[in-house]
């Protein structure tokens, strides 16, 4: 424990190694504390190893494989050979690239003179943390952690359905989908969130006969309609099947594969889909049971998340929690951040809450769908007034030349001020373009300065220019 009479550089003991947590133990470190960071699985956790990490790797030869059948459109004569994807090629690079990244981030920590610990820890009191290392004698002791501070940064992991369970043999959870060495025959996808959308449009352009469940009217509920409407536009194209209306009862195995038993109004003349495998994405839940919280008085929700207050602090004042074992938004950075907020405010520097209405973030399917601020929903029901113009890349000369077809650029400015306040881009690569836009959002700038920066002739870019051009308002 610190001496009160120096000046406060406060133990922490950080539970998790995943962004919630190493984020919090760099900036911790950096800033003098004593920092312990104990992981189960390996630093970078479940986004490292398991989820954002391999999952964008995957999507990353999709999109090659995307660029490839685009080429023969742009003149390229590839002859008669079909492009395939060498899955256990691709796997190995997955966890190569993945673990390669982990690594990186223990040796980081270590070098900030963070204390990592592989093993399982437990909360056991309001300072205190129960550790069982990996390498621990069988039969040993846990050791006990006293720190000023406590992080959790569990994490979450996937949801399971009681009648679809995983065996990572033909019905996997995202985390097992990589084992798979050869491309499914026919992958159907329960579950259209961001997680099952992603891998529906990985598989189908790596050239999968791919089948998308989605208990909605459309896939990606939450998201901006207009976008998602155009991705289901572009499913359809490449012969991507989405099942609207639909839950999935039960996966179960059949001799050479699956079959997926459906219910809701979409399910009347389709009981059920056959399959070669099924890939269930039902969203997720934290990994706060048994971890000894509500014993030392932190509450959770019905749902098991960690409750917070804007500085990541919990019902307990020594505890803090960030990621997605707090049940706010599901991003890596949203957990960094967390993490950053909590650190700052336990060591008594600068702070900024966590301000959601400037986040941004990216659906890395093909075409990408990333968005900041905003959004249309928040217009359409009165929360925000503001004017909206929604320009298709359709006009744009660089599309034309890329061979980019569909997508658009959506600006969301304040009415009267013309202070930009949130955007949409859909196009490959939207992840990259979005940036221009969420600066805009950030920096409070107007749409005639967006309008205003010189944009490269021919580019993408030149559409949010053009876009903000058009929400100038004379006076
Ligand atoms: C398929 C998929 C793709 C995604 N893609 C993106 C993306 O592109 N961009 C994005 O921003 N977000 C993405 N996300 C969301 C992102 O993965 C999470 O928001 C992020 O991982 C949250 O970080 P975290 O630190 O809270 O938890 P995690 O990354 O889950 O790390 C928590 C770690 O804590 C460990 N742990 C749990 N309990 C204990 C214990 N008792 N003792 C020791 N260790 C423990 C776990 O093993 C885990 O390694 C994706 C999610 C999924 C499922
Ligand atoms: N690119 C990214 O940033 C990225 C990628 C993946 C995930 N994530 C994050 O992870 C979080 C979780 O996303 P997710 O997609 O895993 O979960 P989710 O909860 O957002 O989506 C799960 C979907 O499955 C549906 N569902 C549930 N039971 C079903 C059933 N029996 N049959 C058919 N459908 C069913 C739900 O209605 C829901 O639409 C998101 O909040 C997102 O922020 C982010």
């Amino acid at each position: 424990m610190t001496d009160e009479n120096t000046t406060f550089l406060p133990s922490l003991t950080i539970i998790g190694g995943g962004p919630g947590g190493y984020e919090a133990a760099m900036v911790a470190a950096k800033l003098g504390a004593t920092v312990t960071v104990i992981e189960r699985q390996g630093l970078g956790g479940a986004a490292v190893l398991t989820d954002v990490v391999p999952s964008k790797t995957l999507i990353a030869t999709a999109d090659s494989m995307r660029r490839v059948d685009l080429a023969r459109d742009l003149g390229v004569d590839l002859g008669d050979a079909e492009p395939r994807a060498s899955m256990a090629e691709v796997g190995r690079r997955i966890l190569e690239l993945a673990g390669e990244q982990s690594r990186d981030i223990h040796r980081a920590l270590e070098r900030r003179g963070v204390r990592v610990i592989l093993g399982e820890a437990t909360v056991t009191g309001p300072h205190t943390v129960a550790v069982r290392s990996h390498d621990a004698a069988e039969g040993a002791e846990p050791e006990t952690i006293t720190s000023d501070a406590i992080l959790v940064a569990v994490g979450a992991s996937p949801r399971e359905l009681p009648t679809a369970k995983p065996d990572g043999e033909r019905i996997f959870n995202w985390k097992q989908v990589y084992a798979l060495e050869e491309l499914p025959e026919h992958l159907i996808v329960v579950g259209s969130g961001v997680t099952g959308a992603e891998f529906a449009s990985a598989y189908n352009r790596l050239g999968a006969q791919v089948t998308l469940v989605s208990s909605r009217d459309r896939v990606l509920p939450g998201e901006d309609a207009d976008a998602a409407q155009l991705l289901e536009h572009v499913f359809q194209e490449h012969g991507l099947d989405v099942a609207a209306r639909c839950r999935a009862e039960s996966v179960e195995r059949t001799a050479d594969g699956v079959r997926v038993h459906l219910s809701g109004d979409g399910a009347a003349d389709r009981p059920y889909i056959d399959g070669s495998h099924a890939l269930v994405a039902v969203g997720g839940v934290p990994n706060t049971a048994g971890l000894g919280l509500e014993e030392v008085g932190v509450e959770l929700t019905e749902a098991g998340h960690v409750k917070v207050d804007g500085v990541s602090r919990t019902t307990v004042p020594s505890i803090y929690a960030a990621g997605d074992c707090t049940g706010q938004l599901a991003l890596a950075s949203v957990a960094a951040m967390q993490g950053r907020i909590a650190v700052a405010h336990l060591l008594g520097d600068a702070l900024k809450p966590l301000r959601p209405h400037l986040l941004a973030s990216n659906i890395f399917t093909s075409p990408e769908i990333a968005t900041v601020g905003v959004t249309q929903e928040q217009v359409d029901s009165g929360r925000y007034q503001a004017d909206v113009i929604r320009l298709d890349f359709a006009t744009n000369p660089r599309a034309k030349m890329q061979g980019v077809k569909e997508g658009f650029v959506k600006i969301f400015a304040r009415q009267g001020s013309g202070t930009v306040i949130g955007g949409v881009v859909v196009a490959p690569r939207a992840s990259e373009l979005i940036y221009a836009i969420a600066l805009a959002v950030t920096h409070k700038l107007h749409v005639d300065d967006l309008a205003d920066t010189f944009t490269v002739y021919p580019s993408m870019s030149g559409s949010i220019a053009e876009a903000a051009r058009r929400l100038h308002v004379r006076l």
